[in-house]
């Protein structure tokens, strides 16, 4: 014990010398192998154990009961925090997981106060104009509030530094050339909480297979670790400016609306409303009943989409559902005489298993294939996903479905980055055509002035809330109307709108109507066409949108199908077949808690704001159930039958993707919910072993370590810093000096391949300094490189390329991952 309190007591020393007055532990001459001496030198004799292969003289230091217990007053700081974010719902917790709250000691200034680094990272006197100009920065215009007793401008500075170059304290390592890179805090207004940020483009990562862009890394860095920043109470994007030479290299859209009014036989200008639908339920169809839901839809609509969970369920498998799909566009396209469209969704996981679904599709469809577009749920599967389809199917209109995106657009959470920015940079990495909501006139969150995000997606030239955007020709992303959408609703959507070039899916607006979906179809190219004569007169003073919104927010009380409150989460966990989730949630104000908790497992199930026709009783057999509430502490919990989930063609395994879809998909933007966030979720055995789990872990380390298989210890780890801004050799160098201590280094997150510190030359650095570290400390030495990409067959030439490099020393790399929108997702 008496051990284990010396120990502590060292490394909160070595935190304070590193922290002391903000400054670095070094000043930047010194080479990192004396720095880390001098810090030795600083600490108290009882740091030498922890520091392995260190052995110098070391001094007591006087401050050395003071800063005791620094680093577990932290561990309980943090765990403090997390239990206040659960707002007193410790008592919910069982007796021993509580006991591991110890008593906070005076720590927490040292850890969270920031450097003021003001005069490097901020530079007021930059014009937006020049910065435009000059064609060279990725501008971000952030609604930003520091903690309470943090100044503003050194808050702003600190978020550019840990989004650029910098962390909380100096670095030995930054050199003349690092600072060329910082991004810069050019505008600040604190009373409105306005930041705006110019980051170079040379700090994004750019691929070894193509030098094109990647949005992961403009993500990681514009969006990345500062949300989770000590000193920053939130910090939210609200626009996003991509300088055209840059934005050039991304891929932009293949396709968009023009290739489905061309099918359609409208011919390519002004082809108005793409009247479509979502086959309903949601889930719970078997491959007969849903092939005869797009045969009558098909009847008076032209587009119909998977819902966004729909892919290859256990009871409606692509291999017998697709088929009727096929026979139902056959049919109905001979018998109407004109093209019918589908969106058939390909997320998953695995990128192979996406690009396995879309080959399989197309080869169903057969000379049909031009009808097809592949939806992927870009938001819980990330940019990742979004490439996949874009790069290895350009001829396909991809469809971007955004479930699960309110968790960080929403108006009721300050962090992530609006609804406008989600689907402007959706443009960007190149949806055809992307969910855009209802503005308002539907059932789920929006707003009128939310038509500022069409005319950024179909523009040439659009503003935004604090940027101009020019596109110079990059092809428009087609806005596609959705969220409780019927015939009723339309005029005023198109009014608001301005026009109506858009593509519409009704799914309660078509299988809800009261004569099946056919008449649906019709009732909503009856809209658009309404809207037109209304406009030229015909009605005479008639308001468009009278006791229309009422109606579309009022949600049906389906409690009596979607909760039941009598079943016993033993017995769920004893039966095994059913993913529990447990949420904290809040109706808005006026709704109940029952039908919306019900609201909530039907959205997030088989079921919609409506009743529809399609509904059988085998959809029933699948519904999510609400089976707890305690509305005064804001308690739900959902029990989701693993029946829902999607499962892969190529080997019948689980995917993440598909449990996030459901669980924290369309529900985080629902009108009658306040908030809703996932706090435990709990995988039956059966299931858990469908996901592939870890391969390797830390034993694998200690063993490359030399430290056997069990209870290795603290593998001693750094990231590389400068996050950015090292050239090849310096950060050979930097490798090394660490190397000489410890046992392991990561690349920074957003480090891959800036054209300042190409793989092809650094990766050849690292895997020296790693040799020469090997050879003299007579030590494994650990090496995690970042193999982020957009393009999965970047991330493999990448993996590849480093293995290849590494030689004999291959088994010692461990990639690293960091799709923001992923971590989003997840957090
Ligand atoms: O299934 C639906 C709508 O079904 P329905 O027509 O029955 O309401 C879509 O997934 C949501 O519109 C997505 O929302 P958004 O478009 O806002 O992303
Ligand atoms: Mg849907």
């Amino acid at each position: 014990m008496a051990q284990r309190a010396s120990l502590g007591a060292a490394a909160g020393l070595a935190a304070v010398a590193c922290l002391k007055h903000g400054q670095s532990f070094v000043s930047s001459q010194v080479p990192p192998r004396a720095a880390f001496e001098e810090t030795l030198q600083a600490s108290p004799a009882e740091a030498a154990p922890a520091l392995r292969g260190a052995a110098h003289a070391q001094q007591p230091s006087p401050t050395g009961g003071a800063a005791a217990l620094a680093a577990p007053a932290a561990a309980a700081a943090i765990a403090a925090a997390v239990g206040s974010k659960r707002r007193g719902r410790a008592s919910k917790l069982a007796a021993g997981q509580a006991s591991c709250v110890v008593p906070v000691h005076s720590r927490a200034s040292v850890a969270r106060r920031a450097l003021d680094q003001s005069s490097r990272y901020a530079d007021l006197s930059l014009s937006e104009e020049d910065l435009i100009k000059n064609g060279q920065h990725v501008l971000v215009a952030y609604i930003m509030k520091p903690k309470a007793g943090y100044d503003y401008l050194a808050t702003a500075a600190h978020f550019a530094a840990e989004s650029s170059t910098g962390t909380n304290v100096n670095v030995c390592t930054t050199d003349d050339f690092t600072k060329t890179v910082d991004a810069l805090v050019y505008y600040i207004d604190p009373e409105n909480e306005e930041m705006k940020i110019a980051y170079p483009t040379a700090l994004f990562d750019r691929n070894i297979t193509d030098g094109r862009a990647m949005m992961c890394s403009v993500l990681t860095l514009s969006i990345g670790n500062n949300q989770g920043m000590g000193d920053v109470d939130y910090g939210k994007i609200y626009d996003i400016y991509f300088p055209p030479q840059y934005l050039r290299l991304f891929d932009g859209p293949s396709c968009c609306v023009i290739d489905m009014w061309r099918i359609l036989g409208r011919g390519t200008v002004g082809g108005g409303l793409v009247v479509g639908t979502i086959i309903k339920p949601k889930l719970g169809l078997q491959p007969k009943p849903f092939g005869q839901a797009c045969y009558g839809f098909w009847q008076g609509g032209d587009f119909i989409k998977n819902d966004e969970p729909q892919g290859n369920q256990t009871f409606c498998q692509m291999n017998e559902c697709i088929p009727e799909v096929v026979k139902a566009m056959r049919a109905a396209q001979e018998e109407t005489g004109q093209g019918k469209l589908f969106s058939a969704n390909i997320t998953a996981d695995d990128p192979n298993e996406m690009i396995a679904r879309a080959k399989y599709i197309l080869n169903q469809m057969g000379p049909m294939a031009e009808n097809c577009a592949f939806l992927v749920d870009g938001y819980v599967a990330g940019g990742t996903a979004v490439t996949v389809a874009r790069r290895n199917f350009p001829k396909q209109f991809l469809h971007y479905h955004r479930a699960g995106h309110g968790a960080v657009t929403s108006p009721q959470t300050q962090r992530g980055y609006t609804a406008f920015v989600h689907t402007k940079l959706s443009r960007v990495i190149g949806a055809s055509g992307i969910h855009t909501g209802t503005m308002s006139f539907g059932k789920m969150e929006g707003d009128a002035s939310d038509k500022n995000i069409g005319f950024m997606l179909q523009d040439d030239v659009a503003d935004g809330p604090y940027y101009r955007q020019e596109w110079e020709g990059m092809k428009q992303t087609t806005p596609i109307i959705s969220g409780g959408m019927n015939a009723l609703r339309l005029p005023a959507f198109f009014e608001n709108l301005g026009h109506s070039n858009v593509i519409l899916t009704a799914g309660g607006g078509a299988f809800g109507h009261k004569d099946g979906p056919k008449q649906g179809a019709i009732s909503c190219a009856q809209g658009e066409e309404s809207w037109k004569l209304w406009k030229a007169g015909t009605y005479g003073d008639v308001s468009l949108s009278d006791g229309v919104v009422d109606v579309a927010r009022r949600a049906l009380d389906q409690s009596s199908r979607y909760a039941d409150l009598s079943l016993t989460e033993e017995d769920l966990i004893k039966n095994g077949q059913h993913v529990l989730v447990a949420y904290i949630m809040k109706p808005k104000a006026g709704y109940d808690y029952l039908a919306t908790a019900a609201h909530f497992a039907a959205e997030s199930s088989t079921g919609t704001n409506v009743n529809v026709c399609t509904t059988d009783d085998f959809t029933k057999t699948v519904d999510a159930l609400v089976y707890y509430i305690d509305p005064e502490n804001e308690e739900m919990k959902i029990a989701y039958p693993t029946a829902l989930f999607d499962r892969n063609i190529t080997d019948g395994r689980a995917m993440m993707c598909s449990v996030l879809t459901l669980s924290i998909g369309n529900n985080q933007g629902m009108g009658d919910v306040d908030y809703g966030k996932i706090y435990d979720i709990y995988f039956p055995p059966q299931y858990l072993r469908l996901f592939d789990g870890p391969s390797c872990c830390v034993i694998d380390m200690w063993r490359i370590l030399g430290r056997g298989t069990v209870g290795g210890g603290l593998v001693v780890g750094t990231i590389i810093k400068p996050k950015l801004g090292l050239q090849p050799k310096p950060f050979g160098q930097a490798c090394y000096g660490f190397w000489q201590g410890g046992d392991f280094i990561k690349n920074d997150e957003p480090q891959g391949n800036q054209t300042f510190c190409q793989m092809n030359e650094c990766i050849p650095e690292v895997v020296k300094a790693m040799r020469a570290a090997q050879e003299e400390t007579g030590q494994g030495k650990l090496f995690s490189a970042n193999i982020t990409a957009d393009d999965p067959n970047e991330m493999i030439a990448r993996a590849k390329y480093i293995l290849n490099q590494m030689g004999p020393m291959a088994r010692i790399i461990a990639p690293s991952w960091s799709t923001a929108t992923w971590l989003a997702a997840l957090r």
